[in-house]
């Protein structure tokens, strides 16, 4: 019989809708009694450990998740992406970060050619790029090392390098390797970001690095314009080859620009902009500023999950349970969001990369087949790093909406503090709430406890907390370059693994070209009537009345001469 168009329609998914009301008669604070459940509802691979107990689940729900996952089949799909095939077929491409980060000696194929090689030869260039770099041999216009480095992009070709860069800046072996340097990003096209990218920085000891898969994105060409600027009004037109590189998969662009081809590092259309960190996206601006060592490392972290989630089992594999997990959440319980929450202030970037990464990749109404949904697939992410969430949202995951949560905890701090006499260490004090949480979200308080403390009756129903919100909590052995590497591919591979369940193409974005071309049309409109006074013509009577006003002040900044930010 031929397999089922849709995951929905599978026996696997119905089993799961009928289990929903056996779970919804549990608590978490009675599974939470039961100390083999406990046991059995944790995972670990090379000191990443994951404690998912406190999902609203039986080993029984896990059991069932497997067998959907077979229904989906889910490990020959995980297969399909390590073998190159053509996975994303909206777009007819191979999906391959995992390519990125494989060791010199792997053979992984996409149309037929072993693509390890040409990584590696691109890595190979940024290796010996930022070493002439960070030596100081490589010299600017004016004779000045470099020590500068703004990197252009946005979406895929920002948040991930941000995310590592900001994870990165604390560790001490990091830390000390980018001593003297910085490394800065510019991603709106909103020129205040033009103005705090380069705010106080000398474009005589400034790279610019202009990160774009297409290099056709308007926001960015627009930025990369305006940099190129500011370098070519302080410096001369003849500055731009020493002073500006690219990353791109469109090397034809590249060089149009005006950036020397042998300045441009290259990627492929098999790299998508949100897993595109572990290309010559993150590796060149990571290596500039940390060097080339550490960013191997974290290639390295990343490279240990891929080995993870396609050879283990699925009982053992952490992003195959984590995407089971949200699968359950998400489509059987109805919770259509999740908390992303490190404890832990260097991965304040993690929620922003994520949200990208699952929302981009996972924020589809279709099946890869093109047959409309009859289940809301992805999820809202966000997240805040603790303890700084808890005194802003935490009272609506508390009292108000469940949320499942994903507590990110770190056994050994990248910067130790104690003060002598303290109770506990500043690290301590931190991981303190980040134990304590999950069980206020699992146990919650009851209407009985707070009589017992004498609490007035009136407040009885405000401090009354349902409890049984489910979370789970990662505990990391420390956070280096490795470790940040282990956590980008697990929730990299987690969202696949959602992707690949749900029956929809992770790795395409139509969604987002609409709004592109509608701004197009906004774009010929202002210049048409800047430039020409034109009147407001073709929009809805709202767009047409919000245009109106905006062009009826005169800008401050006027259409016949160059404009650079003063701050
Ligand atoms: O790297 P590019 O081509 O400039 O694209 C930037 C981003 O724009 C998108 O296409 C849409 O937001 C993302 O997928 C991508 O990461």
């Amino acid at each position: 019989m031929a397999s089922p168009a849709l995951i929905s329609d599978t026996d696997q998914w119905k089993a799961l809708q009928a289990h929903v009301g056996a779970i919804h008669k549990t608590h978490l604070r009675d599974l939470m009694t039961d100390a083999d459940r406990c046991k059995a509802m944790t995972a670990e691979f090379e000191g990443v450990y994951l404690d998912y107990s406190r999902q609203q689940a039986t080993t029984e729900t896990i059991d069932k998740l497997f067998k959907l996952a077979e229904a989906a089949k889910l490990k020959e799909k995980i297969d399909k992406m390590f073998k190159g095939e053509k996975i994303n077929t909206t777009e007819n491409r191979s999906v391959l970060h995992v390519a990125l980060r494989a060791p010199r000696d792997a053979v992984i194929n996409s149309d037929g050619v072993n693509v390890v090689p040409e990584v590696w030869a691109v890595k190979d260039k940024i290796k010996q790029f930022s070493e002439t770099f960070r030596s100081g041999s490589w010299v600017g216009a004016t004779g000045k090392p470099l020590t500068n480095v703004v990197s252009v992009g946005i979406g895929g070709s920002f948040l991930g390098p941000l995310f590592v860069h900001t994870a990165l800046q604390t560790d001490p072996e990091a830390a000390e390797a980018a001593k003297g340097r910085q490394l800065r990003f510019l991603a709106n096209v909103d020129p205040v970001d033009v103005a705090r990218s380069i705010k106080d920085l000398d474009p005589a000891t400034t790279l610019v690095v202009v990160v774009s898969k297409t290099f056709t994105t308007a926001e960015t060409m627009l930025n990369a314009r305006t940099i190129k600027e500011w370098i070519v009004s302080s410096l001369g037109p003849q500055a731009v080859s020493k002073h500006m590189i690219a990353v791109s998969t469109n090397l034809k662009l590249v060089k149009e620009f005006g950036i020397d081809p042998n300045n441009a590092f290259a990627f492929w259309d098999w790299v998508g902009g949100r897993y595109s960190v572990c290309s010559a996206v993150g590796v060149l601006p990571l290596s500039l500023q940390y060097g080339f060592p550490i960013v191997q490392k974290f290639l390295e972290g990343a490279s240990s999950i891929d080995n993870h989630v396609h050879t283990s089992s699925f009982e053992k594999n952490i992003p195959v349970l984590l995407g089971l997990l949200s699968v359950w959440n998400v489509s059987f319980l109805g919770y259509p969001a999740r908390a992303i929450l490190p404890y832990c202030q260097a991965l304040e970037k993690l929620a922003p990369h994520i949200q990208q990464l699952s929302m981009e990749s996972n924020g589809k109404g279709v099946s890869i087949d093109g047959v409309r949904l009859p289940f809301e697939a992805g999820e809202i992410d966000f997240g805040e790093p603790g303890t700084n969430g808890q005194h802003s949202f935490y009272q609506l995951i508390h009292q108000g909406r469940v949320i499942p949560c994903d507590f990110i905890g770190v056994i050994k701090s990248q910067q130790p503090v104690y003060l002598k006499g303290e109770t506990v260490s500043n690290h301590d004090e931190l991981m303190s709430n980040f134990f304590a949480q999950p069980d206020a979200l699992a146990y919650g308080k009851t209407p009985e406890q707070l009589h017992s403390e004498k609490v007035p009756e009136n407040l009885i129903p405000h401090k009354t907390f349902q409890g049984n919100r489910p979370s789970l909590s990662f505990l990391l052995s420390s956070l280096s370059a490795y470790e940040i590497g282990q956590l980008l591919s697990i929730y990299e591979h987690r969202i696949a693994v959602q992707g690949f369940i749900w029956g929809i193409n992770s790795f395409d974005q139509w969604g987002v070209e609409l709004g592109k071309s509608l701004a197009s049309t906004v774009r010929k409109q202002l210049h048409a009537s800047r430039m020409e006074g034109k009147p407001v013509e073709g929009f809805n009577p709202s767009s047409a009345s919000l245009l109106t006003r905006f062009l009826a002040v005169k800008p401050s900044t006027p259409y016949d001469t160059t404009v650079l930010p003063k701050v």
